[in-house]
């Protein structure tokens, strides 16, 4: 069971090439770092794997099948801006069910409390509606979630509840995960492997 890129290549349109051939896997149940100064193509593959850009050439696929169009999404992007990800006209309530029924132990282990749920997403702190972004990402469907810089946002303290929270989570249900970060201190903390982007220019 693996998260499995192989030749993967891609440019934005009218932009440089930002891999060739690209190729590795993030086996079920694994952390994969993706490290590389701003600019390399960090967010761009992380956006690759979630199906939320189309590669030109190469294939991804999910536990042995191709990643789907439509549908379930197994793989899960949680970006660094949580506001820009959800509909400033939903209540949070709403937010959340728009993915699935998320079950009240993982509101309790993301610590999101009850009285949030009734309030819009201007009327919490930006860590608060991660928080939201992750419990919408763990559907039961997911098998792998990207972690875009998701909590370059935040301080200490929230960083390291989130993590908590989530690693926590993440290992019980066996997903696999990827972390997209600038932080050295944190891949070395998460990862069981690191990939520079820029090896697969
Ligand atoms: N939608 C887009 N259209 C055209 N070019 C884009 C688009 N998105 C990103 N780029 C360009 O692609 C390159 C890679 O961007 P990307 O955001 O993937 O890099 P990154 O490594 O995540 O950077 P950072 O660490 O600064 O977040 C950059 O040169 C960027 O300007």
């Amino acid at each position: 069971m693996a998260l499995v890129v192989s030749g993967l290549s891609y440019g934005h349109p009218g932009g440089e090439i930002l891999y060739r051939d690209a190729s590795f896997r993030v086996e079920a149940g694994t952390v994969v770092g993706i490290t590389g100064p701003s600019g390399t193509g960090k967010s761009t593959l992380g956006a690759l794997l979630a199906g939320d850009v189309r590669a030109r050439s190469g294939e991804i696929s999910v536990d042995g099948v191709r990643l789907p169009r439509r549908g379930a999404r197994p793989v899960q992007l949680i970006h660094q801006h949580p506001e820009r990800a959800v509909n400033h006209k939903w209540r949070m309530r709403s937010v959340l069910r728009e993915s699935h029924e998320v079950p009240q132990q993982t509101l309790d282990l993301l610590g999101i409390r009850s009285e949030w749920l009734d309030r819009w997403p201007a009327e919490l702190s930006g860590g608060e509606v991660q928080r939201f972004c992750i419990a919408r990402a763990l559907h039961p469907a997911t098998r792998y979630l990207i972690a875009d810089e998701m909590t370059a946002m935040f301080d200490a303290i929230t960083q390291a509840q989130i993590w908590h929270a989530l690693t926590g989570i993440v290992r019980e249900r066996g997903l696999g995960m990827v972390v997209i970060s600038h932080e050295p201190a944190l891949l070395d903390r998460l990862c069981d492997e690191q990939l520079a982007v820029e090896r697969f220019r």
